[in-house]
């Protein structure tokens, strides 16, 4: 099954989507780690240097480099939604679109104490970001886990637990 989470910044879909592939075998993609390697810069810096239009045209073309490995689980960058060209080709492309909904006050409590530099939450804050945001999630996505004051191991066994469920279905 080919699986992506999507989500605001913090929600966890680099942490799970990491988990979740050691657990289960399945190949692990980030699309920020894609960028890093293909523009030799932090994701923070290209969005600093080269503005978010940049940003979004090399999410893309980062999207569309993934292999296409049917055991595979992509976390994506929170405002890679915001993208036509990337929206659709979610859409096309995935078995399981799975939205990780985290509450703004969780958001804030976990981007405080994180070190990775995103600077579009600085520009805009977070709830505005949320506000634009969150009908593409819900549309986009198959399915939802709300992760507020869950561990992450819990996460990553709803998630193994809707994967299996899935299989079973098919
Ligand atoms: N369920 C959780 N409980 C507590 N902290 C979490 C949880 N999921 C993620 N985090 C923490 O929140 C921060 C952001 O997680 P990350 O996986 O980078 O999110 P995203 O990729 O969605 O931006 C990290 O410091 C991570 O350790
Ligand atoms: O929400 C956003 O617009 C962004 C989220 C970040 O990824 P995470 O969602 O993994 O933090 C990263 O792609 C960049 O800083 C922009
Ligand atoms: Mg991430």
């Amino acid at each position: 099954m080919k699986i992506i989470l999507i989500g605001m910044p913090g929600s966890g879909k680099t942490t799970i989507a990491t988990e979740f592939a050691q657990q289960s075998g399945y190949a692990f993609f980030d699309t920020d780690l894609i960028i890093e390697e293909q523009l030799k810069q932090q994701t923070g810096d290209v969005l600093l240097n080269h503005g978010e239009l940049f940003f979004r045209q090399a999410e893309c073309h980062a999207l569309k480099s993934i292999p296409d490995i049917s055991d595979s689980i992509v976390a994506s960058g929170g405002g890679i939604i915001v993208h036509p060209d990337s929206f659709q080709y979610i859409k096309d492309n995935f078995d399981l679109i799975l939205y990780l909904d985290t509450s703004l006050e969780v958001l804030v409590e976990r981007l405080d104490s994180d070190n990775k530099i995103r600077p579009l939450l600085n520009k805009s804050s977070l709830d505005e970001l949320m506000e634009k945001r969150l009908s593409m999630y819900e549309d986009l996505s198959h399915a939802s886990i709300k992760t507020d004051r869950k561990m992450k191991s819990e996460i990553v066994n709803e998630l193994l637990r809707l994967v299996r469920r899935d299989l079973a279905d098919e």
